[in-house]
């Protein structure tokens, strides 16, 4: 057994209370063994983590991680004219290389913000897990599957390879990257292939995770032709079940609210996304009160545009105060645990918690910083004032990711190289 001890630090706990301890790691295991005092002596290396919070690895619920090459590309549009005017036509031209490049720089961005797991729709999986995998993080992956633009034949093969990938990419990076199938929406997905391959899904025994109840402009299309809510019409196809997960949940009634609670689908947050293409306000609140599970996303970096969930959560804080017209809405504790043990319930992962026996997957925060002093509370500190540079060093599975801010599984200037030659190459074939 190799084991790493994390020391001298203050340690956010699943109760999102916070002690001074240190944290004893079995990295053959990839487990947390211990949370105590003076563990150091016992431990094969050590990480210095004196005047530094020690947090479960930030979980990032929904992004299209290669879409940092479209960071700034386009900005200042509402979701339907950004997609189908910007975002589309420039990824009908992306490759496996570009795909690559674009994931190395937002697992990068993730490794030193502090995120050590999260869930993504994009396209050109396999090239994504490969990546992923070799980075070290842990990730929930989907095919983005779309019917809106295609004939038939296009559609079946989209929607095969979204399951042929959720087979193919499970298991992979020693089993900490797993899958989903992905329908884009409720939609830009036919009604006729959601029938057709929902249930394949489900043979499969693969979650399901799809935007919903973005805009209202989602919304009202389904009441006018199905005669229910949205929620409701995905309930019918089968896509309302325990494991599974939407993004976003703008437009949301209390019915809906309670057909989440009752079926044990989750909601992926993404407050900056939200803001950005003014899609709406969530009803966070709300969802937490009647016992849905809520993880916060970043979404893709060009409606953010970072993929910082320190710079989400205190988004998910503020605009879950302004929705509910309450300042008590929301508060640190809730928008702490969400960026943790929600995000990480919610796409199925057992991290997002410190305690002996759960996945060492975690974050330190340097706090000898301007910004966090004094340090009457640092759950507040983590909801409201750090930021991605505070991170000091990233651990996912047993595993460091990062050091005293150098990343140790990619080649940093290299990775931005790369993306930024990829990123104008790609622009340049899209003629846009
Ligand atoms: N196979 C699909 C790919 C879908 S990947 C997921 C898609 O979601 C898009 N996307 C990014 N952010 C959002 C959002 O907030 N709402 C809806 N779609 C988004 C993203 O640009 C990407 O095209 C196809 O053939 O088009
Ligand atoms: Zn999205």
């Amino acid at each position: 057994m190799t084991t790493l001890a994390i020391t001298g630090g203050q340690v956010l706990l699943p109760d999102i209370t916070v002690t001074r301890a240190d944290v004893l790691i079995d990295q053959d295991r990839g487990e947390i063994l211990e949370i105590g005092d003076d563990l150091a002596a016992d431990a094969d290396e050590t990480l210095d983590a004196a005047d530094s919070l020690v947090t479960p690895g930030f979980v990032n619920g929904h992004s299209h991680v290669a879409m940092t090459l479209l960071r700034g590309f386009a900005d200042d549009k509402p979701l339907d004219a950004w997609l189908q005017e910007d975002i589309w036509p420039v990824e009908a031209e992306l490759t496996a290389d570009s795909v690559r490049a674009g994931t190395e720089l937002g697992v990068l961005e993730m490794i030193k913000s502090g995120t050590t797991a999260f869930a993504d729709m994009y396209f050109f999986v396999p090239t994504i897990a490969r990546a992923v995998a070799d980075a070290g993080l842990r990730a929930r992956l989907g095919h983005g599957v779309i019917s809106v633009g295609k004939d038939e034949d296009a559609v079946r093969e989209d929607a095969r390879e979204g399951l042929a990938v959720a087979e193919d990419v499970d298991g992979m990076g020693d089993g900490r990257i797993s899958s989903a199938f992905m329908p884009h929406s409720l939609t830009t997905v036919d009604e006729q292939y959601l029938e057709e391959f929902v249930p394949q899904a489900r043979e499969l025994g693969v979650p399901i995770h799809y935007h919903a109840n973005e805009t209202e402009d989602e919304v009202a299309p389904i009441v006018e032709s199905e005669g229910v809510r949205p929620l409701a019409y995905a309930a019918e196809k089968g896509m309302l079940e325990d494991g599974d997960f939407i993004a976003h949940g703008v437009h949301l009634d209390e019915s809906e609210i309670g057909l989440l609670a009752e079926a044990g689908t989750s909601v992926i947050h993404c407050p900056a996304s939200n803001m950005k293409l003014a899609s709406g306000m969530a009803p966070v609140q709300r969802l937490l009160e009647a016992g849905v599970t809520v993880g916060i996303g970043t979404d893709g970096a060009a409606s953010n545009n970072d993929l910082s969930m320190l710079d989400e959560a205190r988004d998910a804080a503020m605009i879950g105060k302004l929705a509910a017209d309450d300042a008590s809405a929301v508060p640190a504790e809730a928008v702490v645990e969400m960026m943790t043990r929600g995000s990480a319930d919610a796409i199925g992962f057992d991290t997002g918690r410190l305690e002996a026996g759960a996945p060492a997957d975690l974050a330190v925060i340097d706090l000898e910083q301007p910004h966090l002093t004094p340090r009457h509370d640092l759950v507040s500190h983590l909801a409201y004032a750090a930021a991605a540079a505070d991170v000091r060093h990233t651990v996912c599975d047993g595993q460091l990711l990062m050091r005293d801010h150098e990343v140790l599984t990619l080649d940093e200037d290299a990775v931005r190289a790369r993306a930024s030659e990829e990123a104008a190459a790609l622009i340049d074939r899209a003629d846009v």
